[in-house]
């Protein structure tokens, strides 16, 4: 294990693509254009961000023929892309085959190109019918990245306060969201991201993709908010790169001006 140089803050990327359902190989070409795209800009990112089931979308009736066997073509990619480019990626997610299941899986790579950690969103999405098609993961995972703890979450899981707190609990101090989150529920999306980073006094760094498909239309507006709520950048509707520089020395100042974490009555709760 390589010791972690701590770093304290990033150029953030996100990509806000369109994703056309069920066609993996057309999808992984308009990620890379748009991957490649953002480390052109003038202020090279840190970190990329991919929105959810970038790979084939919603395309839920076929996913078990479409989904990446364990992962492992995305995961070459990526892998590659991170070393040869020097970035670190958190690479949204993909429909991910193991055996007979499919997942929706969330992977993050070093810019070394090593891959740091894995999560399966645990809370699926009964509205566009997740649960009958994926299974779902059975863990709560954290991450490190140039020595700081981060924390892994996909879409409908940001409708769950228990599971941001205890990321938080577990020293998170940036809350990742690859999203794929359709209208008309951009109030909750703007509201639950916001609610998820004053709570738990922590960076929110949201990726949300756009495009129609089927009956759900994406609206992107893609987000970082820093621990005290503050909206640091904000995409459109429109596809795209957002970008945003987060500093991580906030998390602390923030959490020592309003002291939540030690005044939580832990014992007094059911959960
Ligand atoms: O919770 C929502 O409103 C959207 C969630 C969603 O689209 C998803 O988890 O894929």
């Amino acid at each position: 294990m390589i010791q972690q140089q701590l770093k304290l803050s990033w150029n953030i990327a996100m990509i806000q693509c369109d994703i056309h359902m069920g066609r993996p190989v057309d999808n992984r070409r308009i990620v890379e254009h748009w991957m490649e795209k953002a480390l052109k800009a003038a202020v090279k990112p840190d970190l990329l961000v991919l929105p959810e089931m970038w790979n084939t979308g919603y395309a839920l009736e076929h996913i078990h023929e479409l989904a990446d066997a364990e992962g492992r073509e995305s995961r070459e990619w990526i892998s590659e892309f991170a070393r040869n480019n020097g970035v670190h990626v958190v690479a949204g997610s993909i429909a991910e085959r193991r055996g007979d299941e499919v997942y929706n899986t969330m992977r993050i790579f070093a810019d070394s190109g090593e891959e740091i950690a894995a999560y399966s969103k645990i809370h699926l999405f009964r509205l566009m019918e997740e649960e009958k098609h994926l299974s779902s993961g059975q863990s709560v995972v954290t991450f490190e990245l140039d020595g700081q703890i981060l924390g892994a979450s996909i879409c409908y899981d940001i409708r769950f306060p228990e599971l941001t707190r205890t990321l938080a609990l577990m020293g998170a101090k940036v809350l990742f969201v690859p999203a794929a989150w359709p209208h008309p529920r951009l109030h909750h999306w703007r509201t639950l991201l916001t609610a998820r980073a004053i709570e738990n006094q922590m960076y929110v760094v949201a990726c949300n993709r756009t495009g129609i498909s089927g009956k759900d239309e994406f609206f992107g507006h893609s987000m970082i908010i820093d621990p005290w709520g503050e909206v640091l950048a904000e995409g459109g509707e429109e596809e795209g790169i957002v970008t945003g520089r987060i500093d991580l020395s906030l998390v602390d100042d923030v959490r020592s001006r309003i002291p939540v974490f030690e005044d939580r009555r832990a014992n007094l709760y059911q959960i």
